[in-house]
């Protein structure tokens, strides 16, 4: 049985239990070395090999428990951290390179609303009440609309798309990553309210100051798994007498490695490449003759 005494003195790290960022989370922490089995009726679980115990919470509830100590490591959105109004109580530690998307205000595509202005004093409906309300209200004052004719901002809980097809809204905030779920509604984007990543975040005020070693610890190993996703190692033959240009293309975090080959004219150049740069430069190291261009992706890093 999972008790207080279980859990007394250990770190606890809320991770969101459903939704977009659960899956990559378990990859994090598998990546990590981060091992527990989870018994699926409880939303709290103690790491075996770690001074730490899981706590399994929607993702838009872990802000407002980091920034009350109530947990002390999490994982979230920085869209759900700054619609709970919890920026100044949580510190950001870690960017996490996934749950990529924008809170943006769309409209039905053949409607007549192209401008937020023009849905100054309409229905808006949205999951993020707080960030909409902000966003609509500096526009209604802008517009000088006070009382009954401000925007009304209503909140729904999810599948925030239908609600203009529904006859609920004249236009809507919500998150978009590919835009699929917008456009099969029929909607288009016409203003951004902010961009959003899953971040790795730490009470501002930790009640817990002992823990701060393995707090470290976590972020270091996650930030590895984190860095090994972005990056690949580039291994390639390359004429001596290119070696300038070569190393221009691929420098390396510090440097690249570079090994003679039995061909003193040729050398072995290995390096660090944005994953996100590898196609382009592959095609200029190819340009300069370089051979036998190989790519490794990394499971695990530190740099
Ligand atoms: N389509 C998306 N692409 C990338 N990240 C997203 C997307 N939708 C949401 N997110 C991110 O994931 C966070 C959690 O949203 P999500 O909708 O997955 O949670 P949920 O509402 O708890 O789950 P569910 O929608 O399954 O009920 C959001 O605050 C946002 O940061
Ligand atoms: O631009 P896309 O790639 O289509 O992603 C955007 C959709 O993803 C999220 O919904 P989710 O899947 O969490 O469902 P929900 O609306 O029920 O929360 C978000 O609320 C959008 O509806
Ligand atoms: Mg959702």
């Amino acid at each position: 049985m999972l008790d207080a005494d279980a859990l007394s003195g250990r770190l606890l790290f809320a991770i969101p239990k459903k939704g977009r960022l659960h899956e990559k989370c378990l990859e994090l922490l598998s990546g990590a070395d981060i091992q527990f089995r989870k018994d699926h009726r409880l939303d709290v679980c103690l790491v075996k090999n770690h001074n730490i115990a899981l706590v399994f919470l929607p993702a838009s509830d872990i802000p407002s428990f980091v920034g009350k100590g109530n947990v002390d490591l999490g994982i979230t959105g920085q869209d759900v951290i700054r619609e709970s109004q919890m920026q100044q109580h949580v510190t950001e530690v870690l960017p996490l390179n996934f749950g990529k998307c924008a809170l943006q205000v769309q409209v039905p595509e053949a409607g007549p609303i192209q401008a937020a202005e023009q849905l100054v004093g309409k229905r808006v409906v949205t999951s993020f009440e707080v960030l909409a309300g902000e966003y609509f209200g500096r526009l209604d004052e802008q517009l000088g609309l006070a009382g009954k004719n401000k925007t009304n901002i209503e909140y729904v809980g999810g599948s925030v798309e239908a609600a203009c097809a529904l006859g609920l809204a004249d236009g809507i905030v919500d998150l978009v990553e590919s835009g699929d779920t917008m456009r099969a509604a029929g909607l288009h984007a016409i203003a951004t309210l902010m961009q959003s990543e899953a971040v790795l975040i730490k009470s501002s005020t930790p009640k817990h100051e002992t823990l701060e070693p393995l707090i470290k610890l976590i972020t270091a190993r996650i930030a590895g798994v984190v860095a090994a996703s972005k990056y690949v190692v580039c291994e390639y033959n390359v004429r001596r007498s290119q070696l300038h240009d070569a190393t221009r293309l691929t420098p390396g975090r510090r440097a690249p490695t570079i090994s003679p080959l039995e061909d003193e004219d040729w050398v072995a150049v290995s390096s660090m490449v944005e994953k996100k740069r590898i196609a382009d430069v592959m095609d200029d190291l190819t340009k300069i003759g370089a051979e036998d261009i190989l790519i490794f992706n990394l499971d695990n890093c530190r740099v």
